[in-house]
């Protein structure tokens, strides 16, 4: 009994405090695990490590495998990489995590050891609290110099002048989130609520640490964060962005296997996928596929792909869930199951904060603490079932909520700026600020900042790693790669449009151009198979350049989310994007090569087909590659096509069709040396065309006749530059995405 109440009995331990625990029984081996069980035992959840610490009358006796520790949600817990135990009993390096097998020899060594360890999360039966102070200022263009009327010479001389006088300047600042204090502790689920624009998005930015340009801080059990914040918290986005070909479960699986803690087993990860499934009331649609807006699958419906968001970012096991907009599209139904569900996190001793438009009240009435604001300010922080009595206190009768009226619609139409009323509802504003400025709610809340440990950082700029990759390249490579193939095969769009058009246009061009095969080479023929070589160039290009636009640009933002979550880093993703992008820049330009060689009557040898589909496939390897780098530019197809003739024109104009390349220079010249099509076209000839050919004429007598104009370089001279050129669009793309992760790490809204 007196066991079992210290192993409830919770200690209060923050986000870096090591706890030292010394005198170890030395014989406490974990062979007589089983026995221990029967003293008393607290949780501890570590660094990378979870398990129980046993003790007898206060003294440490053994630590039990992390695979037997469960959360309470029936999952195994798990916590984040940092530093972990030492035998030594020093702290040691995030990559250096004492394993179980070196617990066991600390363990069984007969001398005294002394174990430390560093704590990542909080658990059940702990304390765990978030501060924060946040003030948040963007720079705006002045609005007295912006709407100057000043036009042409006179506003030139304005500008000179005015860097000389004390004009106004250009740019000043807006404050968005206006000194907002507050406290939060687990098994809350809060909402922040107030009208559009009142800063609830750019308040959940700044306390998730996603836009770091606040001046302020955030305080985890009254100490100052670190970059380990992000494995303490997840963050749910307004929009769902999926893969649309993965199945409910393939798409938890990937994440649960590139985000979870690298010391817990695979089983257990794929238990908690099942656990999760079952937690936010997925099983119907456990196999069905994700779909979404622009994809041909229907696939989830809207309430069912946000719960598919809140699983991903539950399955790293946070402490902290953020959740932007969460009921946003939702029908009322939808939204109560949401939120439901969302409760149940809470109660499970998680931090739950969202962003939420005046809900229903059904849904108001789940949400334990509220959170309301406007203008950037707080009108109200507390418990959800004191809002009304705390509007009373205030003896005045506008302020109190009508009988059977939704109090979500009601405060937060208080707390409006209403249009017809400015002035008035500008004051009733600034009222109710001041108000709760000197409430006791509001002391309360500031109470926490005498603990704190360096209230001096307040003006800190900080500048934190948001992105935590748990699992190895190699392991982002393969399950990249696996998703990709699963796509290929899902999505026809990708792979049998492209395929698909390859193969009829192939036919309709070969038939075009069909002629005996070997004709003899008449000027007739010649232009003829300049033409044909052209088109077919031009032909493969667009459906390459387009197929990996569309198929590139949407998933993009898909992996942007997902390298900032920790889940792949850029050169896994890309790789395994190459990889199966093969399968489409290969296959296609092959079966069009062979059909157009086949109908066309081209030169019949083997040698004389597979260079022609080699320079083929070399070209569609060259336009996915641009393809890649649009797709890696922009991440919207729209913009994307847009761009594309800008390469397109270039290399059809410098082709050698429509210009004679003999008679180019300076820019032209330099044009027509990045013409890919130039390359292709060159090749092309000259194998249909080769030296020793029996098929010349008198009008045409040999191969320089057939190239004139072209400027042409030897066959492999062509091969080679396609090959580069395909390797060099290549890495630009993947560099474009390298600096766009680095830029978006930080998000600034
Ligand atoms: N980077 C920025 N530059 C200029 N203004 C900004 C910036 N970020 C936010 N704002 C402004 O700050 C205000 C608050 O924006 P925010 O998106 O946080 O509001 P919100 O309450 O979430 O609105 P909604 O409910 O409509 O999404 C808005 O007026 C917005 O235009």
């Amino acid at each position: 009994m007196e066991s079992d109440q210290r192993s409830q009995k919770g200690t209060n331990v923050g986000l870096h405090d090591e706890i030292a625990y010394e005198s170890i029984d030395s014989h406490a081996s974990p062979s007589r695990l089983g026995s221990m069980d029967r003293l008393g035992s607290s949780r501890l959840v570590t660094v990378g490590l979870a398990y129980e610490v046993c003790r007898d009358r206060g003294v440490v006796t053994g630590i039990k495998d992390a695979a037997t520790v469960e959360d309470g949600t029936g999952c195994p817990a798990q916590g984040e990489r940092g530093p972990s135990v030492d035998r030594a009993g020093t702290k040691s390096g995030s990559s250096n995590h004492l394993r179980l097998p070196a617990l066991e020899t600390a363990f069984s060594t007969k001398t005294q050891t002394k174990l430390r360890v560093s704590r990542g999360k909080s658990y059940e039966g702990e304390h765990f609290s978030l501060s924060w102070t946040i003030t948040l200022q963007v720079p705006i263009k002045n609005p007295a110099v912006g709407e100057s009327t000043d036009k042409g010479l006179w506003s030139l001389l304005r500008k000179g002048r005015s860097k000389a006088s004390s004009d106004p300047p250009r740019r000043t600042k807006k404050t968005i989130l206006d000194g907002l204090v507050g406290r939060a502790e687990k098994g809350q689920l809060m909402a922040v609520m107030g009208s559009s624009g009142c800063g609830k998005t750019s308040f959940l930015n700044c306390i998730s640490m996603r836009n770091q340009s606040f001046v302020g801080n955030i305080f985890v059990n009254e100490k100052e964060i670190d970059g380990r914040y992000f494995s303490l918290a997840g963050f749910v986005h307004q929009d769902d962005l999926f893969l649309p070909t993965e199945t409910v479960r393939e798409h938890l699986t990937f994440h649960a296997l590139l985000r979870c803690d690298p010391c817990v087993r695979k089983d257990l990860r794929l238990k908690r996928v099942e656990t999760l499934i079952k937690t936010v009331n997925l099983e119907h649609v456990s196999d069905s596929l994700l779909g979404g807006p622009g994809s041909f699958i229907r696939g989830l419906s809207g309430g069912e792909r946000r719960r598919v968001s809140f699983a991903t970012e539950l399955l790293s096991d946070p402490v902290i869930i953020f959740a932007d907009e969460f009921t946003t599209g939702l029908d009322a139904s939808m939204a109560k199951s949401v939120c439901l569900a969302l409760r149940k996190v809470a109660a499970g001793g998680r931090l739950v904060i969202g962003t939420i438009h005046q809900p229903s009240s059904d849904v108001f009435a789940l949400f334990t603490h509220v959170m309301l604001m406007t203008q950037g300010r707080v009108i109200y922080m507390g418990p959800r079932t004191a809002l009304a009595a705390y509007f009373e206190r205030q003896g005045d009768p506008s302020l109190l909520c009508p009988p059977r009226h939704n109090p979500a619609d009601f405060f937060v139409t208080l707390v409006a700026l209403h249009p017809q009323d400015p002035v008035g509802s500008q004051k009733r504003i600034d009222n109710l600020v001041a108000i709760y400025q000197a409430s006791p709610e509001r002391v309360a809340m500031s109470d926490w900042q005498q603990d704190v440990a360096f209230p001096e950082l307040l003006l800190y700029h900080r500048s934190f790693k948001m992105r935590h990759f748990q699992a190895s390249s190699y392991t982002q490579f393969r399950l990249c790669f696996q998703r990709n193939v699963r796509a290929l095969f899902r999505d026809p769009m990708s792979f049998g449009a492209a395929l698909g058009s390859g193969f009829i246009t192939g036919i309709i061009l070969g038939l075009a151009y069909a002629t005996a095969p070997n004709a003899p080479a008449t000027a007739e023929h010649v232009r003829n198979t300049e033409g044909l070589f052209f088109l077919a160039n031009l032909q493969v290009f667009l459906i390459i350049l387009y197929a990996t636009i569309m198929a590139f640009s949407a998933e993009t933002k898909v992996f942007m989310r997902e390298n900032q979550a920790g889940a792949n880093r850029v050169g896994a993703y890309y790789l395994s994007k190459t990889f199966t992008g093969w399968a489409v820049e290969i296959a296609m330009p092959f079966v069009f090569a062979l059909l157009v060689w086949a109908l066309a009557g081209l030169q019949r040898s083997p040698e004389g087909f597979f260079i022609f589909a080699g320079v083929m496939i070399l070209n569609a390897l060259c336009f996915g590659s641009i393809g890649y780098c649009l797709a890696a530019m922009t991440s919207d197809p729209q913009i994307a096509m847009a761009i594309a003739p800008v390469l397109v024109l270039p290399n059809v104009v410098f082709s050698g069709i429509m210009y004679d390349l003999s008679l180019t220079y300076g820019f032209r010249e330099f044009l027509a040396y990045i013409s890919i099509l130039r390359y292709a076209q060159a090749a092309m000839l000259i194998n249909e065309f080769p030296p020793s050919s029996t098929r010349f004429t008198s009008e045409i007598p040999n191969q320089e006749a057939v190239l004139e104009g072209l400027n042409a370089f030897p066959l492999s001279t062509n091969l080679w530059a396609l090959a580069s050129a395909a390797v060099v669009f290549r890495i630009i793309a993947y560099l474009i995405l390298l600096l766009r992760t680095t830029r978006e790490r930080i998000v600034v809204r």
